[in-house]
């Protein structure tokens, strides 16, 4: 479904990602792992075509459901971002209007993307809302982002991704910012739309307990280079002395240890 073969991406004459490839099936879950500045958030950006200026794809391709993803045109890329594949970042508060009530914001965003009248759009959000395991869902439809905690602010996010089903969806840090009860509860979310939707995800995250409980595949990444990759059992063998660094700095999940 995602193809990447040999990407190597550069800011000016720095080198951020060299020679990456991955290949993800239909409903897998692969995360990135690594130290800060390996690489991770560039391999995600890329693929969603938003790299930051002055960052470029030197080498590689990328494609997504048979389809070359370098060279789109911009109605192509409306089209695929937020329906087949869509994005949620460390802090979703950040993207939303902080003068505009989350329930505006959520229809106009579905309205933006499909042909559904504004009541339809009101009655799909709130359906995600509760999705997302929110449990008062007309308030916070009619609340302000700073109205609400960083665990809402960061569900209405991920229900605002996963509106149109994607295919693919690219987490950035998706629970970073929460606190551990808030992170295994939204992990196991995101676990659920999975199963439910059969979304692929591709998830970076610097927490190798997150990656270790939500991943079929974990790419171990150190200066823009993938240092190893597999399943959580292969990794906790690992003797790659990096590995084993990163293994040592785990943090509990939700008072649970998952590697
Ligand atoms: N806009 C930019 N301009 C120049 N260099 C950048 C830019 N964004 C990232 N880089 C560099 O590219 C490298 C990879 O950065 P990237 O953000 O992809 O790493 P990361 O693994 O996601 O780190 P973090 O975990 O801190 O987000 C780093 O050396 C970083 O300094």
């Amino acid at each position: 479904m995602l193809e990447i073969n040999g990407l190597t991406v550069a800011y000016g004459e720095h080198l951020a990602l060299r020679n990456f490839s991955l290949s993800m099936q239909e409903g897998e879950i692969v995360a990135l792992v690594g130290e800060s500045g390996s690489g991770k958030t560039t391999a995600i950006r890329s693929v969603l075509g938003l790299l930051p200026l002055g960052g470029a794809v030197t080498e590689g391709t990328i494609s997504f459901e048979g389809q070359q993803l370098q060279g789109l045109l911009p109605r192509e890329w409306k089209s695929l971002r937020g329906k087949k594949l869509s994005m949620i970042f460390q802090d979703s508060g950040a993207m939303l209007n902080p003068i505009r009530t989350i329930g505006s914001q959520f229809c106009e965003y579905i309205r933006t993307h499909s042909s559904l009248s504004k009541k339809e759009a009101g009655a799909l959000s709130q359906e995600m809302l509760e999705r997302m395991g929110l449990s008062d869902p007309e308030s916070i439809l009619g609340a302000y982002p700073f109205q609400l905690s960083g665990g809402q602010r960061q569900r209405v996010g991920i229900a605002m991704a996963m509106t149109f089903q994607p295919k693919l969806l690219l987490a950035d840090e998706p629970t970073s910012a929460l606190d551990v009860t808030t992170q295994a509860q939204i992990v196991r979310q995101m676990l659920e739309l999975r199963d439910t939707y059969g979304t692929a995800i591709l998830l970076v995250t610097h927490n190798l307990a997150v990656a270790a409980y939500m991943a079929n595949r974990i790419l171990v990444m150190r200066n823009g280079s993938t240092v190893e990759q597999g399943d959580r059992e292969s990794l906790l063998r690992s003797q790659e002395p990096y590995t084993r660094q990163l293994l040592q700095a785990v943090p509990d999940l939700g008072g649970k240890r998952y590697v």
